[in-house]
């Protein structure tokens, strides 16, 4: 029976890592809404990889803990291992990864999801959006029910239409064990999207008693965790060991002899996968020199004795993985728990979307997630607090939230997934940020604090604490310039003890930072008026200081591509009427509707030719 069942401001369609970041945020702004999931088991669940971070990623995740988001929080307080990666590497690249207890992350999550004013929680499959005069103005559920709101954002996942794939085995599913979304896509045509098939796959879990750890190499965590969120002061947990092992000879013969019943080789699987994070039989055909992989061992969780095979997700038959897993060092005697397969499902074009993540048609609409065409937890949830929080500033008429590619990770994130049709699952890597010296992870609260404070996510408590810091941080790094070390003895014995030039005449400290054999810590020394300041501030101050060169010719790029963003594109140009465009230029440009040259200068298939035409067009159109 078809009913009313309530009014909204939002009604975020789907729990998992976007939809919750979204809600919270559209809550948190003071707006009503209302989350649905088709089943309130896969609130925040993590349906492959049981952690956050990672590189690129871990960058998302501070952005989304700046601007006033929860997955920073929630692995801090969930995780069992933790790991700043790259840290061999300069501090652009520096990403913090953390395993998560896959069961307490969720949980945790769903219940600062439940104890949220204005956010209702509700188990409801969405079968159709009711779009009027191209506005969204509700979500009609499986059961009849209907829910009228103002905005939504849709942020289903891997369910649609979802479809299972393990060897000859195939059936309608969704992500571990769900049921998937069968009704949702029709709608979603009907209101006048493309849909795209994409396909993600999955490793086996095993269990820890068959596995013989002896004969693998152990990962242990970090001795001093860093925390994802800005609010953490400290972790102290102890921490469960992962450990690495690989793939041989024998494992590669037993996949090249099965390759025939595999869906991914007979055609069967249709949707494109991530090629970034490929199955194990993907690894074997298209890196056929390489005589072995490798994969780590990571507990699921402090209570279970699930095992995470990072690295050995396929989609052969079940028979064929046993059989190939058993050929790895440690895993002679594995006993499966879960599976490995792929999942295919549809996804809307996000070339249909503004950098709000409001659809260019349906106002009132937004997408978030791995509905857009993205793959991992830190995509979506970053795209969802970016879809709450315009969604929240929609409903109180104000400016939207734009982050362009020289604030965040997540401004390169939406800006190439709007300009640029993806025909695989987007990923974020750190190579995708031309900035990326200036898009620090240690750095993310300096850049989008003030933003998610004016937004109303960042409470007058903490922008005060962050201010604070701002200041500490400033004034270190101009103190630093004004102290000069002097050529005495005693300081030069110092600079000779660390390895360094002895000095001929003084140096301000600031300046003599920027040699490799030194840092702020084993300078103090050298520095006895050095004020005691906590270690992000004392980190921060050695970063600017030590790039100080490569950090000041970034800004200088970062004024350039600001002066064409800022040439503003009128809404709605016909591109067709522009003399001089090219054919398939004007066709792109058409579809994405850029807002500034700048966004129409990165739209694939419109060359710098087309910009200068487009250019000398705006100029000669200006005030009209
Ligand atoms: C097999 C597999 C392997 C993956 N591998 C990895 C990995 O290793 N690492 C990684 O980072 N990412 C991986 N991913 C991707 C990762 O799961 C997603 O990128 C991430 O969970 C996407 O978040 P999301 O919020 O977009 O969707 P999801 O987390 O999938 O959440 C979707 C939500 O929508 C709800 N929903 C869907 N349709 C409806 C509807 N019609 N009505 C109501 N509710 C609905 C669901 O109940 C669920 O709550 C994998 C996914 C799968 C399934």
């Amino acid at each position: 029976m078809e009913y009313t069942a309530g009014h909204y401001d939002t009604i975020v369609i789907g729990a998992g890592h976007a939809g919750c970041e979204a809600a919270l945020a559209t809550a948190r702004m003071g707006k009503e809404t209302l989350l649905l999931a088709i089943n309130l088991d896969s609130v925040a669940m993590m349906p492959c990889n049981p952690s956050i971070g990672g590189t690129g990623k871990g960058h998302l995740v501070r952005e989304i803990d700046a601007l006033g988001g929860e997955m920073g929080k929630n692995i801090d307080a969930t995780m069992i291992q933790c790991r700043m990666l790259n840290t061999g590497k300069g501090p652009a690249v520096h990403s913090l990864r953390a395993q998560a207890d896959k069961k307490a992350y969720q949980f945790r999550m769903k219940a600062v999801v439940e104890n949220t004013e204005h956010l209702t929680l509700r188990q409801q499959e969405a079968t159709k959006l009711i779009v009027e005069d191209q506005k969204i103005v509700g979500v009609q559920v499986v059961t009849g029910a209907t829910y009228t709101c103002e905005t939504c954002v849709v942020c289903t996942g891997t369910y649609l239409k979802g479809k299972i794939f393990m060897g000859e085995v195939q059936y309608e599913g969704g992500p571990n064990g769900m049921f998937p979304a069968r009704f949702l896509s029709d709608s979603l045509e009907e209101a006048g999207f493309h849909l795209q098939r994409f396909k993600t796959g999955t490793p086996a879990r095993v269990d820890a008693k068959t596995l013989d750890y002896t004969k693998m190499i152990v990962q242990k965590g970090d001795e001093i965790i860093t925390p994802f969120s800005f609010e953490t002061e400290a972790i102290a947990i102890d921490q469960i060991d992962c450990y690495l092992t690989y793939t041989n000879e024998a494992t590669h013969r037993i996949i090249n002899a099965n390759l025939d019943r595999s869906p991914l080789v007979t055609g069967d699987v249709v949707g494109v996968g991530p090629r970034y994070c490929p199955s194990i039989e993907t690894k074997v055909m298209r890196f056929a020199d390489k005589d072995h992989h490798q994969m780590f061992m990571e507990p699921e969780g402090r209570n279970t004795q699930e095992v995470y095979v990072q690295g050995m997700s396929s989609c052969l038959p079940e028979d064929v993985q046993i059989a190939l897993y058993r050929t790895v060092p440690g895993m002679e005697h594995v006993a499966f728990m879960r599976s490995a397969y792929a999942i295919e499902y549809d996804c809307i074009h996000p070339t249909e979307l503004k950098a709000t993540l409001e659809s260019k048609r349906i106002r009132g609409l937004f997408f978030a997630g791995q509905i857009n065409g993205t793959s991992g937890y830190e995509e979506a949830g970053a795209q969802g607090i970016v879809a709450g929080i315009n969604a929240a500033l929609l409903l109180d008429r104000k400016e939207p939230m734009i982050l362009d590619r020289s604030q965040a990770y997540i401004g390169v994130l939406i800006d190439d997934i709007i300009n640029e049709d993806a025909s695989e699952p987007y990923r974020m890597m750190t190579s995708r940020a031309e900035y990326r010296l200036l898009l620090r992870q240690d750095n993310a609260d300096l850049r989008l604090t003030p933003i998610g404070h004016r937004v109303g996510l960042i409470s007058e408590e903490r922008y005060q604490r962050f201010l604070q810091k701002k200041t500490a941080i400033a004034d270190e790094v101009d103190r630093m310039g004004c102290v000069t070390v002097p050529p005495s003895e005693s300081a030069n014995a110092i600079l000779s003890r660390l390895g360094t030039t002895v000095l001929k005449s003084g140096m301000p400290l600031g300046q003599l930072m920027k040699r490799p054999e030194i840092n702020y810590a084993n300078t103090a020394a050298l520095d006895p008026q050095r004020p005691a300041l906590p270690n992000n501030v004392c980190e921060e101050v050695e970063i600017q200081l030590k790039y100080e060169g490569y950090i000041s010719k970034q800004i200088k790029q970062v004024e350039q591509f600001k002066k064409l963003e800022s040439k503003r594109i009128p809404e709605g140009l016909h591109y067709h009427h522009i003399e001089g465009l090219r054919l398939e230029a004007a066709e792109k440009l058409n579809a994405v509707q850029p807002m500034s040259l700048g966004q129409a200068s990165r739209i694939s298939g419109v060359s710098p030719a087309d910009i200068a035409v487009l250019h000398v067009y705006l100029e000669n159109h200006r005030g009209e």
